[in-house]
């Protein structure tokens, strides 16, 4: 078996009015937030599955079921550190991640340089291993409606 092994993850959630912000362990001030029975952090999410993926280990519902009421409401960087701690307890570590969000709301640049500070400190790698990009969807489709927001990560481990 190799030793460095990828994954990738993908996640969507509605954005509705009265909920929090929340994206990459972020709070961002806007008028719609994801709705989900977590914080529904759609990037943390979707960095989870990609870090579960590589190792081929079970998705994140697996680890923190939505029927769970512990899990409502919980901090999505809560899901990333078990992630992390579930591959190394395989013998593997995180090398770096890259990731994409599609939103058309919020505008996202100005809080990039955060919520890749905020992912590295959670996941114990270095800033400069956490790609973190976004785009629109040219106001198009349910994206484009604002109705909701995806992400899609992928990663690298390696055999420690
Ligand atoms: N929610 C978003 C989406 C995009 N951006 C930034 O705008 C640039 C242009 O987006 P296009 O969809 O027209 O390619 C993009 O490169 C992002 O830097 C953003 O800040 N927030
Ligand atoms: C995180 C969990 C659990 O609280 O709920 P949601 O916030 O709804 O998020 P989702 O991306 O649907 O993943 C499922 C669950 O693991």
């Amino acid at each position: 078996m190799s030793k460095f092994r990828v994954g990738y993850g993908y996640d969507v959630h509605q954005l509705v009015e009265g909920r929090k912000c929340i994206i990459g362990g972020v709070e961002i001030p806007n008028k719609v937030g994801p709705l989900g029975h977590s914080d529904a952090d759609v990037l943390s999410h979707a960095i989870a599955d990609a870090i579960l993926g590589a190792a081929a280990l079970p998705d994140i519902g697996h680890f923190f079921p939505n029927t769970s009421k512990e899990c409502e409401g919980m901090d999505s960087q809560d899901i990333l550190r078990r992630a992390v701690a579930e591959i190394e307890k395989l013998g593997y570590k995180l090398v770096n991640i890259d990731s994409s969000l599609i939103a058309e709301t919020p505008k996202l640049s100005p809080h990039l340089a955060d919520i890749k500070r905020t992912l590295a400190k959670t996941l114990g790698i270095a800033p400069e291993d956490v790609g973190v990009k976004a785009t629109t969807n040219e106001k198009m489709g349910w994206i484009g409606r604002k109705e909701g927001l995806a992400a899609h990560a992928v990663c690298l481990i390696e055999k420690a």
